[in-house]
C-alpha cells in the first residue's frame, strides 16, 4: 500500500524542519515498526526497512516518528516530535523509554472489571496531559459487566472533561464510537494493561491480523501479550498504534501533567490558611474542608500526594545524575590538563 505524506500525517510542523538540501537528497518516512536492529517506515515509496546511523540506535526511535532517509535506506536524522509518550526505563537509571511519537489521541483502555484502578488510570492521564495528547477513556467488556454505568461514573470522576466510552470491543457498532475522536491523518494510541482488549480493538479498527487469545473470553486478565507495537492504517484514513500491555507505568518527570489532572486540588490548596499546608491536620485547610463537606474524595487527595512525592523523587534522581555527569566531566578535564602540564615540563 502506498501512502502520500499527508495520508501519513505529515504537516507544516515537520516540513518546517527541512532545508533545501534535505528536500533534494532525502525522503521523509514515518516509522511503523521498531525492531532490534532496524526499523520499518512508510512513505510514498511504500514500506521500507531502514538502518540507523552510527550515532543512533533503534531505542532512540519510536513508532510514529518521522525520519529522513538517504538513498541507501539509512536514517539521516529523526525530526522533532510534535508529541511523545515515554516512561522511565526499568532499573534505577534515569533513562526514558519511548512508547510512541506524534500521537494526537490517547485511548486509555481498561475494562469494566477488576482491571479498573483509579491510581493507574490517573498515571496514564498524567502522561497524556504532560505530553499534550487528548485522552479518551475506553472501558471495554461493558457487555460482561452487570453495572457498566458505575465504571463510567468512576472514570468520569477522574476528569470531568475527559470523554468516556464504555463498549464491547468485539462489537463493530460499539467500536465505531471511537471514530469521533480522531480524524484522517491523525494518530491514536491504545494504552492499557494486558488483556483489556487493545489487540481486539486494533483488529476491529484496523482490520489488522494480530492474534488474540480468543479462548479466554470470560476472564478479567486475558493471556495473550502483545509484543510488537506497530502503526496500523485505520479505515477512516487515520492511524492507530497498539502498545504492549504494561504492568507498571514508571513516570518520568511529569509535574505539568500532574498539575493539569489535579488542577481542582491545586486550586483548592490556594485557599489553605498556610502556604505550605500538608492538607493533614492543619487548621484552615481548604482541602480537608472539601473532604468533610463531601465534595472531594479523600482517596483522590492521597493519590495526588503520592504522585507528587514520586515526581519529586524523580526530579531528585535526575538532578543527582546530572551532577554526577558534570563531576565526571570536570574530573576528566582536570586529569587531561594535569597530564598535559606534566608532559609540558
Ligand atoms: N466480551 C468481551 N471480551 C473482550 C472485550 N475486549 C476484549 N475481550 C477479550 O479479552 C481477551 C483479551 O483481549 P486482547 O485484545 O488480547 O487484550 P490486549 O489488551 O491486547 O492484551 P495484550 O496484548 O496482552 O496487551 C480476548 O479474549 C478478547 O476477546 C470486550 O469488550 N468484551
Ligand atoms: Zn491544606
Amino acid at each position: 500500500m502506498i501512502y502520500t505524506l499527508s495520508d501519513l500525517g505529515w504537516s507544516a510542523f515537520f516540513s518546517m524542519q527541512l532545508d533545501v538540501e534535505d528536500l533534494e537528497s532525502f525522503t521523509p518516512m514515518r516509522i511503523s515498526e521498531v525492531q532490534r536492529a532496524t526499523v520499518t517506515a512508510l512513505s510514498e515509496k511504500g514500506a521500507t526497512t531502514l538502518t540507523t546511523p552510527p550515532d543512533m540506535t533503534t531505542a532512540d526511535l519510536a513508532v510514529g516518528d518521522w525520519v529522513l532517509a538517504d538513498s541507501n535506506n539509512r536514517i539521516v536524522r529523526c525530526l522533532e516530535r510534535r508529541t511523545v509518550l515515554e516512561r522511565r526505563a526499568a532499573g534505577t537509571d534515569v533513562q526514558n523509554q519511548l512508547i510512541a511519537a506524534n500521537v494526537d489521541t490517547l485511548f486509555i483502555t481498561t475494562s469494566c472489571n477488576d482491571d479498573f484502578n483509579e491510581a493507574r488510570l490517573e498515571r496514564y492521564l498524567v502522561l497524556a496531559h504532560d505530553a499534550g495528547i487528548q485522552p479518551v477513556m475506553v472501558l471495554t467488556k461493558a457487555d460482561l459487566a452487570s453495572d457498566p454505568d458505575s465504571y463510567i461514573r468512576r472514570a468520569q470522576s477522574l476528569s470531568a472533561d475527559m470523554p468516556v466510552i464504555a463498549l464491547n470491543a468485539k462489537d463493530p457498532e460499539d467500536v465505531n464510537q471511537l471514530f469521533d475522536w480522531w480524524r484522517k491523518g491523525q494518530t491514536a494510541a491504545l494504552l492499557g494493561s494486558s488483556g483489556v482488549g487493545k489487540s481486539t480493538l486494533t483488529n476491529m479498527l484496523a482490520g489488522a491480523d494480530i492474534s488474540t487469545a480468543g479462548i479466554r473470553d470470560d476472564d478479567s486478565k486475558g493471556r495473550h501479550t502483545t509484543t510488537a507495537r506497530s502503526l496500523y492504517p485505520v479505515s477512516n484514513g487515520s492511524w492507530l498504534i497498539d502498545t504492549p500491555g504494561m504492568r507498571a507505568l514508571r513516570l518520568h518527570s511529569v509535574s505539568e501533567g500532574i498539575s493539569s489532572v489535579f488542577a481542582d486540588l491545586e486550586e483548592l490548596a490556594q485557599n489553605c490558611r498556610f502556604r505550605d499546608c500538608s492538607h493533614g491536620k492543619e487548621p484552615g485547610c481548604a482541602i480537608q474542608k472539601a473532604i468533610a463537606e463531601g465534595v472531594l474524595d479523600a482517596a483522590r487527595l492521597q493519590r495526588w500526594q503520592k504522585l507528587e512525592e514520586e515526581d519529586a523523587r524523580n526530579e531528585e534522581t535526575i538532578a543527582e545524575s546530572r551532577k554526577r555527569q558534570r563531576d565526571f566531566k570536570r574530573m576528566t578535564k582536570r586529569i587531561i590538563t594535569e597530564s598535559k602540564t606534566r608532559k609540558g615540563r
